[in-house]
């Protein structure tokens, strides 16, 4: 297996006050590696967004590393952090949110080149523009001078997606980036991210609740409960084989047309998962081997 890009080590982030800890996350550890997919799912409040947020460095760790390309990233040197943050692009949920309506798509792809790539002169620009909406199956002429709402959702996430790449990014996080879309466009936006995967060598973090999605774009999967991993390894091996109860769970969560919209059958988890939170002195659970590439931490109850 190729060597990490990026890795997070031992990683804790604590909000809520010294008396009343709430351990968004937990001594979380995983590696992206370039040309894979890491799926991160879990229900709304294990944490997901706040791994996303650890990587993207809009969160400090409270404890433990982030390492990029085998260093850790530290607070001071300017030179790495500006190119971490070149290589470490974000798509979002909702595209729509992310692009400023007072602008063009074109706008939109000139930007991020000229602050990375201030060399390329215009015509060179225009080049990677056409180029870059190309490579997301955007048709230049047609969308170059459109506005955001003059896009559909799909549209949209599709220029999320060409930002994201313009500065030559080797690392993607998308967090939910099928969620608002209509479900006719989910495919082609996840057959997009499998295609930047595989001709562009990213290494993506696929952050979901989908499990589906999930196994649709990743080789591998990581199951978070309360701000920890769980249950991690190869997809076919989690999913075949689940061992954590709340993976079980997870998975035993499709759709059920006799289900009321208002009733979830998490709602006893998700209660112990504030419990579970909220517990500072919680020991490490010890990391039990299930598989090849496949590993459970027993959550005590
Ligand atoms: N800025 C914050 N201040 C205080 N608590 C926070 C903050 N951010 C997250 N938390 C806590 O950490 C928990 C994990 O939140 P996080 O947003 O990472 O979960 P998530 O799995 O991404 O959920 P969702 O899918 O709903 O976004 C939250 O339930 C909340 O209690």
């Amino acid at each position: 297996m190729s060597e990490p890009i990026l890795a997070l080590d031992n990683v804790s982030k604590i909000f809520g006050s010294a008396g009343n800890p709430v351990y968004a996350a937990r001594s979380v550890s995983f590696a992206l590696r370039p040309g894979r997919t890491l799926a991160l799912v879990g229900e709304s409040g294990s944490g997901k967004t706040t791994a996303a947020r650890l990587i993207m460095r809009e969160y400090q760790p409270d404890d433990g590393r982030l390492l990029f390309r085998g260093a850790t990233l530290g607070k001071a040197d300017r030179k790495s952090l500006a190119a971490y943050r070149a290589s470490v692009q974000m798509v979002f949920q909702d595209p729509f949110a992310s692009l400023n309506p007072a602008h063009t798509i074109r706008y939109h792809l000139e930007r991020p080149l000229r602050l990375h790539q201030g060399r390329l002169s215009g015509s060179e620009r225009m080049a990677m523009i056409e180029e870059l909406l190309a490579r997301v199956k955007l048709d230049p002429a047609l969308v170059m001078a459109k506005y955001p709402h003059e896009l559909s959702g799909g549209q949209r996430q599709r220029i999320s997606i060409a930002r994201a790449l313009a500065v030559n990014p080797q690392v993607i996080v998308a967090d939910e980036p099928t969620s608002m879309l209509d479900v006719s466009v989910r495919l082609g936006i996840l057959n997009l991210l499998n295609d930047m995967k595989a001709q562009l060598g990213l290494a993506l973090l696929y952050i979901t609740h989908d499990i589906a999605t999930a196994r649709y774009v990743a080789e591998e999967i990581m199951v978070m409960y309360a701000g920890q991993i769980v249950e991690w390894g190869d997809m076919e091996s989690v999913l075949g084989n689940p061992q954590h109860p709340y993976t079980r769970l997870l998975l035993s969560a499709v759709p059920d047309p006799d289900r009321r919209f208002d009733q979830t059958p998490f709602e006893d988890e998700l209660n112990h998962i504030d419990v579970i939170r909220r517990q500072s002195a919680l020991p490490q659970p010890e990391t039990l081997q299930v598989g090849e590439n496949h590993f459970i931490r027993p959550m005590p109850r």
